[in-house]
């Protein structure tokens, strides 16, 4: 399956969020949707499972009108939506049989899942009584209940520890190796890296970059050294390249006293080499910058992007 969002718009009283908000996504993969907060993920996710309509755009399914209510989806919603003075059992049996599951295939998925996330012992407690963390496995077990095909998660990480964390991480690598299609929105980008081969960053409604995470590394940290040297600090390295190597170097920045260096279109890393050791730099490091998802989202999305 191949999911598409076409130049999605969306205005709220006249105040347009959305300028036309473009990705797709495809079965046995995660798509990371990021952004700041108020950038437009939750309302892009609103539009995909038809919560409201968007005023522009479509999203299609393997090339056809997508309907939310034809397909099975499990989704997370930030806002977390049970029911507090209910017992767990109850209501997850009761939103399981709102989405089409006999009772029997109801009750078995409800045991598998609370087991599965280690809160079989609160089955028949009262949600508000559970601490957070359990509340919101409560939550993934009504997500995860109906098998749904296209899974949602905005945020499944908040509120658990990390021995829960690491119980939610095997979960979510299993639904992507089962060929569902995942869409993850989240803002520790740790979690991202771990699970999305690609990202959409959002910037006040606008996706300011797209595309498969390995490659967007790639072509970020393209012209992009780390260097460090015996001799010199970081401050007087990054002095000495914004000086008498400017020729070679763009710009620097310095980075856990390590000198950042992005080189000018043509300048090859060996022309660099070579200029630091001209300049008797004892090289203890020099090597192709590689950056953290953090980093590409700071420079997209951050104050000054
Ligand atoms: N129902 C609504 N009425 C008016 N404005 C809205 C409504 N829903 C969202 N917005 C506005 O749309 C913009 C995008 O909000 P949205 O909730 O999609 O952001 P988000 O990326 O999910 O943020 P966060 O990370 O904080 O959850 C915000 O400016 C928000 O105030």
């Amino acid at each position: 399956m191949i999911l598409e969002a076409n130049g999605l718009k969306k205005s709220f009283d006249g105040n347009e969020v959305l300028h036309g908000v473009s990705f797709s996504i495809s079965s046995g993969k995660a798509l990371g949707l990021l952004g700041r907060n108020g950038a437009g993920k939750t309302t892009t996710i609103r539009i995909l499972m038809d919560v409201f309509k968007a005023n522009e755009g479509s999203i299609t399914i393997d090339g056809k009108p997508f309907k939310a209510s034809d397909y099975k989806i499990g989704y997370l919603p930030e806002e977390r939506g049970l029911y507090p003075k209910k017992r767990v059992d109850e209501q997850l049996l009761y939103l399981a049989a709102l989405r089409g599951l006999s009772k029997n295939e109801a009750k078995a998925n409800l045991k598998k899942w609370l087991k599965r996330l280690n809160i079989e012992e609160y089955e028949k407690r009262k949600l508000d009584t559970l601490s957070k963390g359990n509340q919101q496995k409560v939550q993934l077990a009504q997500t995860l209940m109906c098998d749904p095909d296209i899974v949602i998660l905005d945020e499944p990480f908040s509120g658990l520890d990390p021995v829960n964390s690491q119980v939610l991480k095997e979960v979510v690598m299993e639904l992507i190796q089962n060929g569902k299609l995942v869409i993850f929105s989240s803002h520790q980008m740790n979690y991202v890296e771990e699970f999305c081969e690609s990202i959409v960053i959002l910037h006040h409604g606008d996706v300011v970059l797209s595309g498969e995470l390995k490659q967007i590394k790639k072509e970020f940290g393209k012209n992009r050294l780390v260097i460090s040297t015996l001799n010199q600090k970081a401050e007087e390295l990054k002095v000495l390249c914004d000086t008498n190597l400017s020729n070679a170097v763009k710009c620097s920045e310095i980075k856990n006293d390590e000198v950042i260096v992005e080189l000018h279109e043509g300048v090859h890393k060996q022309d660099m080499l070579r200029m630091l050791l001209d300049h008797d730099m004892d090289i203890e490091k020099f090597m192709i910058y590689e950056p953290s998802l953090t980093d590409i989202f700071v420079a997209k999305a951050g104050d000054e992007a």
